[in-house]
């Protein structure tokens, strides 16, 4: 007999995201598949709502992660996609960056990495960049969705670094022909797709850029104008030539991330370096991206919303689900027949 029982995701996400991420090809396409979508008002009190049998997110701050993990004691079988203090480690670019490095995954024809990079918290620290060479990105330390922690600037010299507001990053930027691999990861799912990146930065520009730095933001979604330049004709021929790197070797990555951070709803941006073919460089990981810039995003949310209500398929804090699981926390919540989840 047909499952006819429907599933109530609650969703909490800012106007813009709500707007670009709950199209209603979304709405319908998991509404077939005997999901609902219902919105959250992250103005009340979440426990008051629902019920729900899970609530996905992204909204910043303290108060809304004690509303999480209070409605979590208090409905302990609702999956919550995904825990704040999971997400928390993305809002700070060396602890993002760290969690790659820590990655143990064989390589082999294909290796990955990090670039080199420094943290400087105040001004002081700007006139000593240790060992990094120029060009070095200069980033917000905190990526904590505000327009200003995507500021970046490009620094071709030492003395461009004066005209910095810590706390940032400093990266070393690496040569990699101007295109940026995305990785974006629902689940087990996971789908690369090609961006505009920074241009190489040649040792002639190094030599004779008077300016110090050149500001950027998020340049991979910067649409190309009609009837552009010429540069920007360069530019989508450049794209259209890249090669996505192989599918085995970001997937591993993936699962090695997805495993370690305790995420299901994350990007990774990769680059490949100019100089060494097989070499590549995270260099940014999102929390609960544009997914609707994905090819398919409504089947693949669709189906991962699907595994979550059905088999409780997500990466989840073992330790902590253990604590919420235990005969003293009190149950509650959640909408009918929850416990039939496995
Ligand atoms: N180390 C680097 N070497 C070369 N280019 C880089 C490097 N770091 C960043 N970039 C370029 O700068 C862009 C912005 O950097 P980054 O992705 O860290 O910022 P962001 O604001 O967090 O981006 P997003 O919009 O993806 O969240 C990258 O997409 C890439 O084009
Ligand atoms: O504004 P914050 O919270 O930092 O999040 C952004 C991410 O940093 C970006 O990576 C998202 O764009 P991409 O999906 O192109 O990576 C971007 O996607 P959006 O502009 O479609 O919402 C945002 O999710
Ligand atoms: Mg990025
Ligand atoms: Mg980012």
């Amino acid at each position: 007999m047909a499952d006819s029982r429907r599933f109530r995701i609650g969703y909490a996400l800012a106007p813009k995201k709500r707007q670009s991420f709950i199209q209603p090809s979304l709405v319908n396409i998991a509404g077939e598949r005997g999901i609902d979508l219902v919105p959250i008002d992250a103005a009340s009190p979440l426990s008051e709502q629902g019920p729900y049998d899970c609530v996905i997110h992204k909204l910043y701050g303290e108060d809304w992660k004690e509303q999480l993990n209070d409605f979590s004691e208090r409905n302990p079988s609702v999956p919550v996609v995904d825990q704040p203090d999971a997400i928390e480690r993305l809002h700070n670019r060396i602890s993002m960056l760290q969690v790659v490095s820590d990655l143990r995954i064989p390589q082999d024809k294909e290796t990955f990495g990090i670039p080199s990079q420094i943290v400087v918290y105040d001004s002081i620290a700007l006139s000593d960049s240790g060992a990094l060479k120029f060009p070095v990105i200069a980033k917000p330390l905190a990526a904590d969705g505000s327009a200003k922690s995507h500021k970046m600037s490009l620094v071709y010299h030492r003395d461009g670094l004066l005209k910095l507001n810590p706390p940032l990053v400093l990266q070393e930027f690496v040569n990699h022909g101007g295109v940026v691999f995305k990785v974006y990861v629902v689940g087990d799912h996971v789908k690369c797709v090609k961006r505009k990146s920074l241009p190489d930065v040649s040792l002639e520009k190094l030599g004779d850029s008077s300016e110090g730095l050149m500001s950027f933001s998020q340049v991979s979604n910067m649409t190309m104008q009609d009837g552009g330049s010429h540069e920007e004709y360069y530019e989508s021929m450049r794209l259209d030539a890249a090669e996505i790197p192989p599918l085995g070797f970001l997937t591993d990555i993936a699962r090695g991330l997805r495993r370690a951070m305790k995420l299901n709803l994350f990007n990774f941006d990769v680059i490949r370096d100019s100089k060494a073919g097989s070499h590549y460089f995270v260099i940014d990981i999102n929390y609960f991206p544009g997914y609707a810039k994905m090819p398919s995003y409504e089947t693949v949310l669709a189906a991962f919303f699907w595994n979550i209500v059905h088999k409780n398929d997500i990466e989840v804090d073992v330790e902590k689900e253990r604590k919420l699981l235990s005969p003293s926390s009190s149950p509650g919540g959640g909408s009918e027949g929850t416990e039939n989840r496995e």
